[in-house]
């Protein structure tokens, strides 16, 4: 019919309207600044939707999406993830404390992920702020990402994509510490600032008591991250993951590694997270009780590899949806990463240096390669890159 997509050797999708921008798959998941008379706006669903739906609607558009290959969600491993009850570390004896340690110390090494429990966060705390999350997601496409709100941190899909692998069927919100208490930054959403200061807070407590313990296992001073991180990098992002009607075909969050130092993660109960371990992809299975924690980048280059950053992502569902919030500890722009040890495999770099080369290499190449690009000696581990 007339209104389905054009099939091309290289994929491309439907203009938008007059969006200047090089790519057109940039065009087309960005904020609606421009005039896209192409676009059908329901009352909370971003534009892509439709156009997505409309552009799958060709068998063989699929195949290209999928590059003949099998449908991208479809490996799944059975997942013992470390379970890790935080009560120990805050005993007085030292024999227990010292076993906490281990566990996480071994969970972050052979994992780079883990869950756990009686982590001092209240579970009211979280079901509070799961009720304000919806309510922010909840409203129309085009209030959400013109009214600036929460910083002006509003984004649908993948902006950088230059191929729908790259794409994210997810929406987000990405709020710098630094904002989260300012009034000004929620317009209509007040209620959420409480909660947001009172959950910042305490994850932002539970991120660096853990990263203590981590850089303690390898000698050092467990205040040295409280040092350099500080809330003008540190942020907390909000993900809501829409029903998905072609899940077999977009991610709802690509794979990726977390550019920080440390992550941690609420994620409800519909389930969809999964990390790669070995070459398989294994699934976080949600514990309502539990939050999850992975290590990122820089904690990765700090212990000179001996914690991993692992890849994950969040396949998408065409039952339910899912919301998920995330605390990002990082280190101030221009504090050196450092090392646990001399010699690193790793040149002097700053998290301000880390983030150009990734969105430049986002830029350029559609993703982000990362730690490889800093490394001194090349050895190809293949287990913290991007592809
Ligand atoms: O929503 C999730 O479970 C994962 C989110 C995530 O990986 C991220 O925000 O970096
Ligand atoms: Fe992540």
């Amino acid at each position: 019919s007339s209104s389905s997509p054009q099939l091309k050797p290289n994929f491309s999708f439907p203009q938008t309207g007059n969006i200047k921008n090089t790519s057109r798959f940039h065009n087309f998941c960005r904020k609606p600044t421009g005039n896209i008379e192409n676009t059908t706006m329901t009352d909370s669903n971003p534009p892509l939707f439709h156009q997505y739906e409309l552009l799958l609607q060709s068998k063989a558009q699929l195949q290209l999406l999928n590059n003949g290959n099998q449908q991208i969600n479809s490996v799944m491993g059975e997942c013992q993830l470390p379970l890790i009850d935080l009560t120990g570390l805050e005993s007085s004896n030292e024999k227990e404390r010292r076993a906490c340690s281990r566990e996480i110390f071994g969970a972050s090494t052979e994992w780079g992920f883990f869950q756990v429990i009686n982590h001092g966060i209240r579970t009211e705390l979280l079901s509070r702020m799961s009720k304000e999350q919806m309510k922010l997601f909840g409203v129309p496409f085009e209030k959400k990402s013109t009214s600036g709100i929460l910083d002006h941190s509003y984004r649908w899909g993948t902006p950088t994509a230059t191929h729908p692998n790259q794409f994210s069927w997810s929406e987000a919100f990405h709020i710098p510490l630094t904002k989260v208490s300012e009034a000004a930054c929620y317009g209509e959403f007040i209620n959420l600032r409480e909660v947001m200061e009172e959950l910042a807070t305490a994850m932002s407590k539970l991120a660096r008591s853990l990263a203590g313990v981590l850089v303690e296992c390898l000698g050092h001073r467990k205040e040295i991250f409280d040092d350099i991180c500080d809330e003008s990098t540190c942020f907390l992002r909000l993900n809501h993951y829409p029903i998905c009607p072609f899940p077999g075909d977009v991610s709802g969050l690509v794979p990726h590694t977390d550019s920080d130092f440390l992550t941690i993660l609420h994620q409800d109960r519909s389930g969809g997270l999964q990390l790669m371990k070995g070459s398989q992809w294994v699934a976080v299975n949600p514990n309502p009780e539990a939050l999850v924690v992975n290590i990122g980048d820089l904690l990765q280059a700090w212990s000179n590899d001996t914690y991993k950053s692992v890849k994950h992502r969040v396949v998408a569902n065409s039952m339910r949806e899912r919301y998920s919030i995330a605390y990002f500890l990082c280190p101030s722009y221009h504090s050196p990463i450092g090392s646990c040890r001399q010699p690193s495999p790793y040149r002097h770099f700053t998290f301000a240096e880390y983030r150009k080369q990734v969105r430049d290499d986002v830029e350029k190449i559609g993703y982000k390669i990362g730690l490889s690009k800093f490394r001194l000696v090349n050895i190809n581990t293949n287990s913290n890159s991007n592809n």
